[in-house]
């Protein structure tokens, strides 16, 4: 491979996830010579550890779900319930679609004429990249090595103790689960364990699950977990995880404990930006890690940009392809816009599913002085009812009528994301959205329904 690395290249990006692969695609269709520096596979966290393998995993606890529902719903099946979980058969669903996608992504950065360099990457100047005994010299470099799981003093991954990384390698789902932290990756596989079986404790330091979300769509989520059966604690610190041969041994921060046979570790991801030589090439860091950028992802160093987890702001997927896109068009010269960090939707998965775009009804009284929210509840659309679920839609206006924040909770609600993005980043008022007829029966009517409400129209909502 050595002989195909080439000296030099406009653009050298070191990680090849979603932020590092988006720039490399973007910067190939706008001319750019692009290297793309990757130690592990193409694709990153997310392909690999994230976001498909963690819904490939809630798909099939989905399945279970409904299993388990066959009989209520007036199906007579020859087995009652769910028999048990085949690892191996779960396993296999889930690399069948990851490998999918990775050959695919594979295929279109080869045919995109970037280079794939594999290997450890270094800035070792400004305009420069160490890779083994190469350097290739660059115009511009974007890092973009992601994240990694943040393990807490004192506590040593095992077996029994894992990060979402060593939870997706688990042979069998766990009888007894507790899950430090109840954030998004806490909630996420939480809920796909509790489909498949398990009991699951979730403890969150902070007063509510989902804490950084409108409160409304975390206390709609407790409440659910609850009637699963699951047992949720906050504003309780776990203050250590031990484990045995036997078990885990989880210490509250109000002297209790908790046993479990495995315990999720899922207090955040922190940016990996040790070892790249980064201080040294002049690229400033935050005490947090992270690497410091402007608003156009430059960082202090001439020409080198940082994109996706590595940047303050939500660990999303879509953001660092965004900030992929977004740097090599500021290379190539176009002057983009900026990556708007609350424009990025956020999605927790599970059961329930919660979307939130733009700001809650308190973040938008501070911004704009006042706010009007409207919440329509899930139990009066006709699909949601159908699916069995409950939920709500909340639609947040400003005080002149544009709308500034959607948020929705329930099952499915994850396939409503795009509206909720088109109506906040569209700069949509309620009466433009109320005028449009939204297909019946689908979840998406909630949204229409919210908007009719607040236009001063409601149809199958009290006045
Ligand atoms: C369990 C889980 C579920 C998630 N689910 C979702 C979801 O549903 N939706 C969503 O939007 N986001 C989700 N995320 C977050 C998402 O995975 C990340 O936001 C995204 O992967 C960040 O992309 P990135 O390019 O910044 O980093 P990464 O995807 O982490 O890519 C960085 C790449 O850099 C490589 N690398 C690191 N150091 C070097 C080096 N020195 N030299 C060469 N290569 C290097 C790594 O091998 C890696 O491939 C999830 C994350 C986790 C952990
Ligand atoms: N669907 C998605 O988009 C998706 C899915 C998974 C992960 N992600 C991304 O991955 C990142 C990491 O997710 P995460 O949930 O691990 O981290 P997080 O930082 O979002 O949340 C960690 C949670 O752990 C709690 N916590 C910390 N220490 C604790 C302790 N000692 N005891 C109890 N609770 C404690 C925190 O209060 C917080 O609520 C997020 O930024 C998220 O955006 C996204």
């Amino acid at each position: 491979m050595a002989e195909l690395v080439p000296e030099r290249a406009d653009l050298v990006v070191l990680g090849g996830g979603s932020a590092g692969y988006a720039a490399a695609l973007r910067g190939r269709q706008l001319g750019l010579e692009v290297v793309l520096v990757e130690e592990d596979l193409l694709g990153g966290t997310c392909l690999h550890r994230g976001c498909i393998p963690t819904k490939s995993l809630l798909h099939v606890a989905e399945v279970a779900d409904q299993v388990r529902e066959a009989a209520a719903l007036g199906l007579v099946a020859t087995v009652d319930g769910v028999g048990g979980v085949d690892g191996s058969a779960l396993r296999a669903h889930r690399e069948r679609v990851v490998g999918r996608l990775h050959r695919g992504l594979q295929a279109l950065i080869a045919a995109s004429g970037a280079v794939v360099v594999p290997g450890r990457g270094k800035l070792v100047a400004p305009g420069a990249v160490g890779v083994g005994d190469r350097t290739i010299t660059a115009g511009n470099v974007l890092i973009a090595t992601g994240a990694e799981p943040i393990v807490p003093a004192g506590v040593t991954l095992g077996d029994r103790i894992v990060t979402s990384d060593g939870a997706l390698e688990l042979p069998e789902v766990p009888g007894r689960a507790v899950i430090v932290g109840g954030n998004v990756i806490g909630l996420e596989i939480g809920s796909a364990w509790r489909s498949l079986g398990a009991d699951v404790t979730v403890v969150e330091a902070r007063e509510r699950v989902l804490p950084d979300t409108d409160a409304a769509l975390g206390a709609a989520v407790r409440r659910a977990f609850r009637r699963r059966g699951m047992v949720v604690r906050t504003g309780v610190a776990v203050t250590g995880v031990e484990a045995s041969p036997t078990s885990a041994v989880v210490s509250l921060g109000d002297d209790t404990t908790l046993d479990a046979d495995v315990v999720l570790v899922a207090v955040g991801r922190r940016p990996r930006t040790s070892a790249l030589g980064l201080a040294e090439a002049g690229v400033r860091l935050l005490d947090s890690g992270h690497v410091a950028t402007d608003e156009r992802l430059a960082t202090s160093a001439p020409g080198v940009f940082a994109g996706g987890d590595l940047v303050v702001g939500p660990q999303l997927a879509h953001r660092g392809f965004a900030h992929g896109v977004f740097v090599a068009e500021e290379i190539a010269g176009l002057a983009p816009m900026p990556v708007d960090d609350a424009l990025v939707p956020r999605v927790t998965y599970g059961s329930p599913e919660v979307v939130s775009v733009g700001l809650t009804e308190d973040e938008t009284r501070t911004a704009h002085g006042s706010a009007t929210a409207t919440t329509y509840d899930l139990a009066g659309n006709g699909r949601s009812l159908i699916l069995g679920t409950s939920g709500h839609a909340v639609i947040v206006t400003r005080p002149d009528g544009q709308i500034a924040g959607v948020h929705l909770v329930g099952d499915r609600v994850s396939e409503q994301a795009g509206a909720a993005l088109l109506m906040v980043a569209w700069e949509s008022h309620a009466a433009d959205v109320a005028v449009l007829p939204h297909a019946h029966p689908t979840q998406s009517e909630a949204l229409g329904e919210a908007a009719m409400v607040l236009a001063g129209r409601p149809l199958h909502a009290h006045s």
